[in-house]
């Protein structure tokens, strides 16, 4: 039995017991907010600690992505196979046509279906005719890159060629895509002044690039003379000219000239005279000849050509067809592509030079054909790709085209230590 007894407090009591009260409500808010702190706290040290972690992965999957890249480098250097990296440029006001897409599901032909979805990897979102299911393809090249990559990160990785070139290794840079795709912008520039460049510098492509390059290369080698000689050529219509051959007033008139084979097998062009046009092919060629005091001269070649996209999938120079037409002719392995299957039959034994033949059907590869692009070369072919629908089925071809060059395997890449040429 509890017995309650009525408690009459007193005035100050009361006041007291209120003020108690008081304490202890401001105590309990403190130690909820106490909590809540702590709370915070540990859950702030565990995103930090995620955040750490995440950290470690990524740098991690970095050193992993470059050992790959580098052991990649080293078979791709083994087999002799082509480096192919692809270019996607951003979306240009000349892309947003009005028309509709092929699919006609409504997107427009502007809309963006290639992506650089990695450094190594481009999505296509290829939408099926007649139906809204779309179907995504994957490409994976050497190097992939973005609309937002600039002309210094696309040379960055061309550079190391360069050194190549003066370890002596002849070079070539293709670059292949439909009109309208990118190749003049990323092989020689366009005129737009570089935002991270000195004022009024140029986008520089490719080829002012590898020129600077090459220079400051050669200028770190004083123990060595070198000359370097400069051709551009024209291949337009089954025709080759000399872009820099000039009238007696000194004007350019790009003269018409003949390729011929020489004794060794390779393609000229005699009387080459050693600029800024976009043609359908042009090969800018910079042959490097260097004196030691105690080695013989040795020539090699930095050959940067621009290529356009070519309908027919057969006439690839290195489809099977090709390869073996070229070793049935010439009895050396398939994979030589030394031996372009564009050349005209060519007789045995080869005529020297003073009776050689005159090509009558003319490839970009017969020119490029001998010492640039076989096994003694270093190849590298830069695939350029517009992002948008309107030219998707163009971007398909050259994307399958730069997929299947790089499956081929040419000779391994062998270092020039004789004299290859003196110019
Ligand atoms: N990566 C890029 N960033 C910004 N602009 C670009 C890029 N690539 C191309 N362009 C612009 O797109 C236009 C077409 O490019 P470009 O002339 O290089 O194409 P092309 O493949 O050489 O065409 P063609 O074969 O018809 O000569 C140019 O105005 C060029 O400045």
């Amino acid at each position: 039995m509890v017995w309650k007894f009525p408690v009459v407090l007193s005035k100050e009591e009361c006041v007291l017991k209120q003020d108690v009260r008081d304490v202890f409500a401001v105590y309990v808010g403190f130690a909820t907010e106490l909590d809540e702190q702590s709370r915070e706290l540990q859950e702030r040290d565990r995103v930090n600690a995620l955040e750490r972690s995440l950290q470690e992965e990524r740098e991690r999957c970095r050193t992993e992505r470059l050992r790959r890249k580098l052991l990649h480098n080293t078979l791709v250097e083994l087999r002799g196979n082509i480096r192919v990296h692809c270019r996607v440029r951003p979306v240009l006001p000349f892309d947003c046509g009005l028309g509709q897409s092929a699919s006609g599901f409504g997107s427009t032909w502007s809309e963006e279906v290639v992506q650089a979805v990695s450094d190594d990897s481009v999505l296509v979102n290829c939408s099926k005719a007649g139906t809204s299911t779309a179907m995504n393809k994957m490409f994976e090249f050497e190097r992939v890159h973005g609309p937002e990559d600039s002309q210094h990160a696309v040379f960055e990785e061309v550079r190391p060629l360069l050194t190549s070139l003066l370890d002596g290794y002849n070079v070539c840079i293709m670059a292949y895509g439909q009109t309208g795709s990118g190749k003049t912008h990323t092989m020689i520039g366009s005129q737009t002044e570089d935002p991270a460049g000195p004022e009024g510098v140029p986008l520089q492509g490719v080829i002012p690039q590898s020129a600077n390059e090459l220079f400051r290369l050669i200028s770190e080698k004083p123990a060595e003379s070198h000359s370097v000689e400069v051709s551009v050529i024209e291949v337009y219509n089954n025709e080759v000219f000399d872009l820099l051959c000039k009238d007696s007033e000194g004007g350019v008139v790009g003269a018409k000239r003949d390729v011929i084979t020489t004794s060794t097998g390779t393609s000229e062009v005699p009387a080459l005279t050693h600029e800024d046009s976009s043609r359908s092919h042009l090969i800018v060629t910079l042959t490097v000849t260097s004196k030691s005091p105690n080695a013989l001269a040795l020539a090699r070649r930095l050959q940067c050509a621009r290529k356009e996209l070519q309908r027919s999938p057969q006439r690839e120079w290195w489809s099977p067809r090709c390869r073996r037409a070229a070793a049935g002719r010439s009895g050396s392995p398939a994979s030589s592509p030394c031996h372009s299957p564009y050349h005209s039959p060519c007789p045995s034994p080869r005529p020297s030079i003073s009776q050689a033949p005159i090509r009558t059907k003319l490839q970009l590869v017969d020119l490029a054909g001998s010492e640039c692009v076989g096994g003694d070369a270093k190849l590298l072919v830069m695939l350029c790709v517009s992002p948008t629908q309107k030219f998707m089925a163009e971007s398909l071809q050259t994307l399958g085209f730069g997929t299947r060059a790089r499956q081929v395997q040419r000779e391994p890449t062998r270092r020039k230590n004789t004299t290859l040429r003196i110019k």
